[in-house]
C-alpha cells in the first residue's frame, strides 16, 4: 500500500487568504510528487454520497432490456448506459468485467456544438427513475464545484494568472462515470486486471470508491494499492493538467484489480472547453524550461482516448471531427502514457 498525502482543502473555501495558500502549495507539492492524492473537507455531504451510489445501484440492479433503453451507442453525444459487453483495446485487460452509466454537462437540445455534432457535448441521458436525475445532478454540481476550487487552487500554486485555467471551463467536457465492477467468475489470479492501466486524458479526477482494488504505478514502476479512504476523495492528474503544467504535475497512470465480488465508484473527470488548445501555459517557460508538449485541442485527445475505450464509437469512425489515428487503434499510443508502454516493451 502507499501512503498518499491527506489534503485538507476546506481553507481553499475559506476567507484567510493565507491558509489558502498554504492549502494550496500542499495540493502542488503532491501534484508535484506523485500525481495521486486524497483530499478531506471537501464540502460534498457523505449524504450526498451515499444516495449518488443509492441511485447507481438502484440503476445497475435494473433487468438488462431495461438497462439498454439508454445504451451509450445509440447517443450522439457519449452518453448512458455502458454495458459489459462494450470493450476497450487494452492487452492488459485480462477480465473487464464492468458496467457504467457516463454522463457529463447538461446542454440544452439547441446548444450549437450539439446541433453541430459534436461527439461529447450535449444533453444527458436520463433514466426514468424519477429521484436519479434529480440526486445525480445534485452530485455533478456539487463535485464540479469542488473540480473548480482544486483548479483555482493550482492557479494560485503554479503562480498562474487568477482564471487562467478556470476560465477555459465555461462549457466542459467534464464527465461523471457511475461504475460497476463484478468480480469476473472466469479469473483465479488475484491481480488479474478489470480496468487496465491508463492514465486520465483530462485535467483532474475526482474519485471516489468504496471498495478496494484501485492501484497507481509508483515511481519504481510498481503496481501499488490505493487504500479505501471513503471520507476522502481520490484526486489524480490527468494528460491536460500535465500538458498545462509543462510536465511539473504527472499523469500517474493506474489500473482496477478484479478483486471485490462487487465494486462500485465515480469518477468525475475536470476538464476544459471543448475547443481549448491545451499547450505549456506561458510563464511556465522559459529558455531553461522550453515547452515540453505540442499543443492540441481538448476535445479531439479526449475523442481519440475515448475510441479506445470504447467499442461503439471505434464501430463508428466516419463521426470523427478528427483523423483517428490507426484503423483499429491497435497501435495508437497515448504519448502520456510512456510509463506503461515502458512496462510493456
Ligand atoms: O474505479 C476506479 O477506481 C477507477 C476508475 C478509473 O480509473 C477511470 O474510470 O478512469
Ligand atoms: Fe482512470
Amino acid at each position: 500500500m502507499v501512503s498518499l498525502p491527506v489534503i485538507d482543502i476546506a481553507p481553499l473555501a475559506g476567507d484567510d487568504p493565507l491558509a489558502c495558500r498554504q492549502a494550496a502549495d500542499q495540493l502542488g507539492v503532491a501534484a508535484r510528487e506523485v500525481g495521486f492524492f486524497y483530499i478531506t473537507n471537501h464540502g460534498v455531504s457523505s449524504d450526498l454520497i451515499a444516495r449518488a451510489y443509492g441511485a447507481a445501484e438502484e440503476f445497475f440492479a435494473l433487468p438488462d432490456e431495461i438497462k439498454w433503453r439508454y445504451y451509450i451507442g445509440k447517443s450522439a453525444n457519449h452518453r448512458g448506459y455502458v454495458p459489459f459487453t462494450d470493450k476497450g483495446a487494452y492487452d492488459d485487460e485480462d477480465h473487464r468485467s464492468y458496467e457504467a452509466f457516463d454522463l457529463a454537462f447538461e446542454l440544452p437540445r439547441d446548444d450549437p456544438d450539439y446541433l453541430a455534432g459534436n461527439l461529447l457535448l450535449g444533453p444527458n441521458v436520463w433514466p426514468e427513475s424519477t429521484h436519479f436525475r434529480e440526486t445525480i445532478s445534485t452530485y455533478y454540481q456539487a463535485i464540479s464545484g469542488v473540480g473548480f476550487r482544486l483548479c483555482s487552487a493550482l492557479e494560485l500554486h503554479l503562480g498562474l494568472a487568477r482564471g487562467e485555467m478556470t476560465s477555459l471551463m465555461r462549457k466542459p467536457i467534464a464527465q461523471l462515470r457511475l461504475l460497476h465492477y463484478l468480480h469476473s467468475p472466469s479469473s483465479f489470479v488475484n491481480q488479474s486486471v478489470n480496468m487496465g492501466a491508463h492514465t486520465d486524458y483530462e485535467c483532474l479526477t475526482l474519485l471516489h470508491q468504496r471498495q478496494k482494488g484501485l492501484q497507481i504505478l509508483d515511481s519504481a514502476n510498481n503496481w501499488t494499492d490505493v487504500p479505501v479512504m471513503p471520507e476522502n476523495y481520490i484526486v489524480n492528474i490527468g494528460d491536460i493538467m500535465e500538458a498545462w503544467s509543462n510536465g511539473a504535475f504527472r499523469a500517474t497512470p493506474h489500473r482496477v484489480l478484479n478483486l471485490a465480488p462487487e465494486r462500485f465508484s465515480m469518477p468525475y473527470f475536470v476538464a476544459p472547453d471543448y475547443h481549448t488548445l491545451v499547450k505549456p501555459f506561458e510563464s511556465l517557460i522559459s529558455p531553461e524550461n522550453p515547452p515540453r508538449y505540442e499543443s492540441f485541442l481538448a476535445g479531439m485527445h479526449l475523442e481519440r482516448m475515448l475510441r479506445r475505450d470504447f467499442s461503439y464509437l471505434r464501430e463508428r469512425k466516419n463521426d470523427s471531427l478528427f483523423p483517428v489515428p490507426g484503423s483499429d487503434l491497435a497501435d495508437f499510443r497515448n504519448p502520456f502514457e510512456n510509463r506503461i508502454n515502458a512496462l510493456k516493451s
